[in-house]
Order: C-alpha cells, then sequence, then structure tokens
C-alpha cells in the first residue's frame, strides 16, 4: 500500500496554536473586541482550536468561513492552510504508526474545521491578486515568450496538452490563455471540469496521445507530507510526458521551444527551498537530473520559487537517483525548516 499522503508545511513546527499566535481574536474574547470597538474587516476570524463547536461536531468557524468565501483575510487564510498541513501531518505519522484511533480523531478534527474544502477555499483567497496572485501567470509569461521567438509555425500552432494537477479553479491564467488543452484534476473536485482524482492513482497513460507536454504542481509537493512520497510524485510526473510534438522542430536544430517541452512547472513555498536544512536549489537540480529533468526557467519571489523544468528523457538522466534516497543536511541551522524530498 502506498503511504499515505498528506500536506505539510514547509517543515516548521508550529508548536504554538494559532489560537496563540491570535489572541486578540474576537472568537476567544467577544466581549473584549466589543469594548475595544475594533473595526474588524469582514472575514477576519480565528483560526483556533479552542473553537465554538456545534452539537452536529462541525464548527462554528468552519461554517462562517464557508459561507463568506470571498472575503477570508490573508492573515486568517494563511492560519488555516497552516493548520491543515499540520493537521494532515499528524494524520500522517498517526497512519504510519497504525495508530488508528489518534488517526481517527485528526480526521474528526479536519472535518470539524472545514476539511479539504476549507483549505482549498483559503489557497483560492490566497490566490487573489492581492495575495501573491495566480501562480499560472509566471508560466504564461514563460510559454509565450518561448513560442513567440519560435519561427516554426507547426510548433506554435498546436495547442499544448496541459495537465494541471492540483486545480483548483478552471478560469486561471493557464485556462484564459487558449495556449493549451487543459485536464484538471484534484484531490477534491471544485467544479465539474476538473476530474477528481488522486494523481498518484492516475492510470500511467501508454500512447503518446494520452501524454502531456507539460504538467503543472503548483503548490501540490509541499501538501505531501512524507519526503519519499514527495519523490515519489516528482518520478512519476516523467510517466505522463511525451516527447513527440515537437518532431519535426528538431530537423531544424535545438531551439527555445525543443529546449522547453515537455517539461514540469514546479511551484513551491520559498522557504522549502531557501530555508530548509535538507534542500536546496542545488540539490534539487541533482536530484531532478537523476529523473531526466534540466531547469529551463525560474523565479524566485518572497513568498514562492517557480520553475520550468525540462525533461530531455529518461535515458540521458544522471542516474543518481539512489544518491538521493537519504537526507543530507545541506543547510545547517537552528532556524531552518525540515522539507525534503527523497527517493526510494
Ligand atoms: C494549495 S492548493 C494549490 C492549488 C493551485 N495549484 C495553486 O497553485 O494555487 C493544493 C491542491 O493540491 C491538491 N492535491 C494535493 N495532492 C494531490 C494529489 N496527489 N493529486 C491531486 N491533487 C492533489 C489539493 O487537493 C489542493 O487542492
Amino acid at each position: 500500500m502506498r503511504p499515505h499522503r498528506a500536506p505539510t508545511t514547509t517543515g516548521s513546527n508550529h508548536s504554538r496554536s494559532d489560537f496563540n499566535k491570535y489572541p486578540n481574536s474576537s472568537l476567544r474574547f467577544p466581549s473584549m473586541t466589543r469594548a475595544r470597538k475594533r473595526t474588524k474587516k469582514p472575514g477576519s476570524i480565528l483560526l483556533s482550536r479552542h473553537r465554538n463547536l456545534r452539537g452536529d461536531g462541525s464548527s462554528v468557524v468552519a461554517s462562517r468561513v464557508l459561507s463568506n468565501t470571498s472575503s477570508l483575510s490573508s492573515k486568517v487564510g494563511r492560519a488555516l492552510i497552516r493548520n491543515h498541513h499540520t493537521l494532515q501531518k499528524r494524520l500522517s505519522q498517526a497512519l504510519s504508526k497504525n495508530d488508528t484511533e489518534t488517526a481517527n480523531s485528526i480526521r474528526a478534527e479536519i472535518e470539524a474545521d472545514g476539511g479539504i474544502e476549507r483549505y482549498q477555499q483559503a489557497s483560492v483567497c490566497g490566490q487573489g491578486n492581492q495575495r501573491g496572485g495566480d501562480s499560472s501567470k509566471i508560466l504564461i509569461g514563460w510559454l509565450r515568450e518561448v513560442i513567440q521567438s519560435s519561427t516554426n509555425k507547426k510548433v506554435t500552432n498546436k495547442r499544448l496538452r496541459l495537465l494541471e494537477v492540483g486545480a483548483l479553479r478552471p478560469d486561471n491564467a493557464c485556462s484564459r490563455s487558449n495556449l493549451f488543452d487543459v485536464t484538471r484534476i484534484d484531490l477534491n473536485s471544485r467544479d465539474p471540469s476538473i476530474e477528481a482524482q488522486d494523481f498518484m492513482d492516475r492510470p500511467i497513460p501508454t500512447a503518446d496521445s494520452e501524454k502531456f507536454d507539460i504538467i503543472s504542481l503548483s503548490l501540490v509537493l509541499n501538501y505531501v507530507s512524507l519526503p519519499t512520497a514527495r519523490g515519489e510524485m516528482l518520478e512519476r510526473t516523467t510517466e505522463f510526458l511525451r516527447h513527440t510534438l515537437l518532431e519535426g522542430d528538431q530537423e531544424e536544430g535545438p531551439s527555445r521551444v525543443t529546449e522547453s517541452f515537455p517539461s514540469l512547472f514546479l511551484v513551491l513555498p520559498a522557504p522549502c527551498i531557501t530555508n530548509s536544512r535538507y534542500l536546496d536549489e542545488e540539490r534539487l537540480e541533482g536530484m531532478m537530473g537523476s529523473l531526466g529533468y534540466q531547469l529551463a526557467r525560474r523565479k524566485l519571489s518572497a513568498k514562492l520559487i517557480y520553475q520550468l523544468w525540462h525533461h530531455i528523457g529518461k535515458a540521458r538522466s544522471s542516474g543518481r537517483q539512489r544518491e538521493f534516497s537519504r537526507k543530507g543536511e545541506v543547510n545547517p541551522g537552528r532556524a531552518r525548516n525540515n522539507f525534503a524530498i527523497l527517493f526510494r
């Protein structure tokens, strides 16, 4: 059986609850809030473990958030996402110890907090322009540059097949661009055009027509709790990429287009790479190289790291996969997080 995959934080341990982080919340001290006459933004509500539970076990907080989709404050949204990641990580740990009782109580806690729906809702709010925006805009910018620079009309007129793993909505920049035929999947579908599917259970395609020119894995790898499960996910992407779209273009020699497809668009919270004890850009490049990927583009923002990895093929991989089956400390230091990726 595959190990349970659950989200993780960027490796930091959240020893203090969100309750403690937002001690002035109106949910904890409603009367105090009134006394201070604070003007609170709509939807600015506490994510607290000490929340009010209803008779049916659902939380008042969860229901308020769900009924107020557009107005989650970024602070609350971030706390909500962190809490969901922490709970899922604890769930993974309980399951790996076969501790069913703890696992069930954590599951109940996740559900009481609104479950994956509420987590996704917070993620959608996080995509709002004021909050970092839709990560697929970066991909579109890169691809337009590449495609416009190609003189080979055969290639530029082709619509690219895109597999979007972890699709929250059908109207992001990729979907609006007209560059792609998009296949969208997510563990939990929020729209009829998004198939509810775990990428790790998606059947491996045999025909090229079922494969893709590009896979988007934006803020999905860090959702997976276990380092080896993250490695498996990356490894699996290579099975879904086709190397035939650009035949013909190859005859004219390498171009920016042939140097970009097939490819993987990978987005991670920046601290996964910039502040991890076990992973930095160099190590990730080594790991990806062992799968046959070469870094084509990258952008580091304050919050996220965006990378476009060109798959040059398994035959041309570095073959160093075993080297990355153990954690190696690349950045010692107490203030680091423990985000890691491992191959089996
Ligand atoms: C933080 S959201 C990111 C969504 C969006 N891609 C973005 O960049 O904002 C992570 C999403 O990945 C989905 N996800 C995580 N693991 C997955 C898997 N194995 N297969 C499909 N979807 C997955 C989750 O259900 C969640 O909706």
